[in-house]
């Protein structure tokens, strides 16, 4: 007899989670894990991330090496599937998607950049042609591709390199011609991962531009992996990984002071999961040298956390 439950049994019981977490969000990770097995040593990279990303965001994921990034960000982009948890992306659920339902995902839905040049474009082809390829996989007429083509180089700064190739571009104008490659088919959701990562500060801040004007003029929800601090600083939304769960999250918002001048307020949050787990950030621990169990108390309007004192007196 096997007591594994069935599939109806798992349903009823996902039913029974209340409401859909996540469901108007365009990217859902819930309680996400991937385990890598390597000669018989598991590497835990993903330990139950929970991350929602609203449609027409621009998000940036930081944090140390190591800590999921990019397993995220591959997950996200259907080339690696996540041991367990949901993870769903402009409605496609990347846990349960047959192969040919994946091709279609990343031909169509997703577009990609990549932190090295020579994996976004390919080195035979002209800038204008590169941008027309996934165009022409996805079947749309050669009039179409060449206008659409013209028209995103154009928006991407860089319309008058169409007829060059890789090589013949700097790093910065190939990053922009794979921000129009990773667009050319109306995907819902862009995910960079280090975009500006090869790139030196000006140039770096001219790829970031890019990518935001890709968001915001073609309304892609947009994912960007990075160490830049200066693109970091420079989203609504900066998300911190850290052991392959989201840890913190810094929330930017633009008002104006007395003078009417414009300011950027920038407040961090810890992230709650559904279960009332939080992470709390390692220096506020360490300051007040937190460790193993700490005293809470619910007051009106926040909840007080303290060191644990109640050994004090044994020690
Ligand atoms: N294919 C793989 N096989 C085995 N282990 C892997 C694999 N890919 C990643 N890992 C491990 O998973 C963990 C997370 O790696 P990941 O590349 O996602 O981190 P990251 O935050 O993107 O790091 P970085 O900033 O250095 O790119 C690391 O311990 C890494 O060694």
């Amino acid at each position: 007899m096997n007591d594994a439950p069935d599939l109806a049994e798992l349903e009823r019981r996902a039913a029974g989670r209340g409401p859909e977490y996540g469901e108007k969000a365009h990217i859902v990770c819930d309680n996400l894990v991937r385990i890598y097995q390597t000669e018989g040593v598991e590497v835990i990279a993903l330990q139950g991330l929970d991350l929602l990303v609203g449609e027409g965001e621009m998000v940036a994921l930081v944090g140390a090496s190591g800590s999921g990034k990019s397993t995220l960000l591959n997950i996200l982009a259907g080339l690696d599937v996540p041991t367990a948890g949901v993870a769903r992306v402009a409605g496609a659920d990347l846990l349960d998607m047959s192969g040919r339902d994946r091709l279609r995902f990343r031909r169509e839905l997703v577009g990609f950049v990549w932190q090295q040049t020579a994996r976004n474009l390919l080195p035979y082809l002209t800038a204008a042609e590169n941008v027309e390829m996934p165009m022409r996989f996805a079947g749309v007429g050669r009039r179409e591709r060449r206008a659409r083509a013209a028209e995103l180089l154009d928006l991407m700064g860089v319309g008058d390199r169409a007829a060059a190739r890789p090589g013949e571009m700097s790093g910065g104008e190939q990053q922009r011609t794979a921000i129009a490659v990773a667009v050319a088919n109306r995907p819902k959701v862009v995910l960079a991962d280090e975009p500006t990562g090869e790139l030196d500060t000006a140039t770096g801040a001219q790829v970031f531009a890019a990518l935001r004007r890709a968001n915001r003029e073609l309304g892609v929800t947009t994912v960007i992996v990075t160490h830049d601090p200066d693109v970091a600083g420079s989203v609504d939304r900066t998300v911190g990984i850290r052991d392959g769960r989201t840890s913190s999250e810094i929330l930017r918002r633009t008002t104006r002071d007395a003078s009417g001048r414009e300011e950027v307020i920038a407040e961090e949050y810890a992230v709650l999961d559904r279960a009332g787990r939080l992470q709390l950030p390692r220096e506020f621990t360490s300051a007040l040298e937190m460790r193993d169990r700490v005293r809470l108390a619910l007051e009106t309007d926040h909840i007080g956390v303290w060191p644990d004192r109640s050994n004090d007196d044994h020690r």
